[in-house]
């Protein structure tokens, strides 16, 4: 399916310092976006993880549930006071008995317009390197996010998601021009697995991927590896970040989208004949 951005768009994107208290976590995520309204941006992203530690001890601690949580009021205000869409990192969630990685987004009037529960939990284990598993105490969501603006269709994935090309391609197949991850990556894989998997997925499905991390926090159990990027369709870094609180912008250009896609027209010379993505879940 060809689809186009129609309007130009900057994204915003917030490498923010998180720490133990969420409430301070919450209202320095408000400051920022705020600063990202002023320097024009239209969607503004938050980290993975971005009101409360990254780690499967947090999680029970610091659930809310969605959307009448405060974190979510506070989104919804915020995404109506600057009048911008607001795709809200991720959060733990909690429904009944039940706890999820979930990311929300607010339009600029305030709705909750689409909410993505992580799919692929973040279950590892490298000897020496890092040992996680989300699944502890986390379900993994079941259905692909996909929301619709004035802009374009764009796809939703968090962190360990971006790893999964089949999610990434079929939210292309679905018309999306952009994919968001809110991403926490580590000290182990970040260093040569971030900027790869997100320039993979923008190559392999043409589209604009921005992938945004909370900022490191070298006393934290859990070490984010931070540079929060946006890439274009060519695979090209937009802007980048490194370590630190960072407030990045990045222009969306829709040309340079639209030719790439008639030079290498590979959205017309897949063989499905051969092969196919199915999709099992509805959209
Ligand atoms: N929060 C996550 O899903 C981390 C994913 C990650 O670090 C990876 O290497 O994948």
């Amino acid at each position: 399916m060809i689809s186009m951005c129609k309007k130009g768009l900057r994204l915003g994107l917030i490498q923010l310092s998180v720490g133990a208290n969420k409430a301070n976590n919450v209202q320095n995520a408000l400051k920022f976006v705020k600063k990202a309204k002023e320097g024009g941006s239209n969607i503004i992203v938050l980290p993975e993880c971005f009101n409360a530690p990254y780690g499967t001890k947090y999680f029970p601690e610091y659930a809310e549930s969605i959307p009448d949580g405060e974190t979510s009021r506070a989104l919804s205000a915020a995404a109506k006071e600057v009048k911008a869409y607001i795709v809200g990192g991720s959060i733990p969630e909690r429904d009944g008995s039940k706890l999820y990685n979930t990311s929300t987004v607010w339009s600029p009037d305030g709705q909750l317009v689409a909410k993505h529960r992580k799919m692929h939990l973040f279950d590892i284990d490298i000897p020496g390197g890092i040992t996680f598993k989300e699944s502890e105490v986390l379900s993994p969501g079941n259905t692909p996010c996909i929301f619709d603006t004035e802009y374009c269709k764009i796809g939703i994935g968090i962190c360990y998601d971006i790893r999964f090309f089949e999610l990434a391609a079929l939210y292309r197949k679905a018309g999306c021009d952009i994919l968001i991850y809110p991403g926490a990556f580590n000290m182990t894989t970040g260093p040569l697995h971030w900027d790869l998997l997100a320039r993979a997925r923008a190559v392999d499905n043409q589209v604009f991927v921005a992938a945004v991390s909370p900022a490191r926090d070298e006393k934290a159990d859990y070490i984010a590896y931070g540079h929060t990027c946006a890439v274009d369709p060519w695979g090209k870094t937009l802007a980048q970040a490194g370590a630190e609180e960072e407030l990045l912008f990045a222009d969306i250009d829709f040309e340079t989208m639209k030719n790439i896609r008639q030079q290498i027209p590979v959205s017309h010379q897949k063989r499905n004949d051969v092969y196919d993505l199915v999709v099992k879940s509805n959209l």
